[in-house]
């Protein structure tokens, strides 16, 4: 198995309903986000897939997060805006545009401080 990744980062403001304690509370994060796509398979030219159109497709999604409060999104009006959601959103806007190229898997991993991260893995194929 072959993988690429790129990383990319975005600010935005957020908070947590529930249990959470000062995260209840309006506050923000530098995020961090790493996608990696993995396949068994290199392609003539040697890669397994463009990391430049990777990375623009991964700038385009975050792009939609960066200086927003998350939760007044669309996408997290029914969805706590923890890691795993911002995870699971990044997932669900770079999938369709991953299937069908010889990919098998795809990780997507947001760290909301240098200490703490949440992951989402998707199988592509
Ligand atoms: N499973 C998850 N747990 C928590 C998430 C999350 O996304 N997934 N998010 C938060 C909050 O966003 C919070 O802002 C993070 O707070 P905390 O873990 O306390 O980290 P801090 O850096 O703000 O605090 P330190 O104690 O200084 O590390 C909470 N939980
Ligand atoms: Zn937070």
């Amino acid at each position: 198995m072959f993988a690429i990744g790129v990383v990319a980062q975005f600010e935005a403001a957020h908070r947590l309903r529930g249990d959470f304690g000062p995260a209840s509370r309006l506050h923000g994060h530098t995020y961090r986000v790493e996608v990696e796509v993995a396949g068994p398979q290199l392609n003539d030219d040697g890669t397994l897939f463009d990391l430049g159109l990777l990375k623009a497709w991964v700038d385009e999604a975050v792009g939609e997060l960066n200086y927003q409060n998350l939760d007044v999104l669309p996408a997290f009006a029914q969805r706590n805006s923890t890691a795993e959601e911002v995870a699971r959103f990044l997932r669900e806007t770079l999938a369709p545009r991953l299937h069908g190229k010889g990919l098998r898997m795809l990780t997507v991993r947001v760290w909301e401080s240098p200490q703490a991260y949440a992951a989402c893995q998707w199988e592509l194929l």
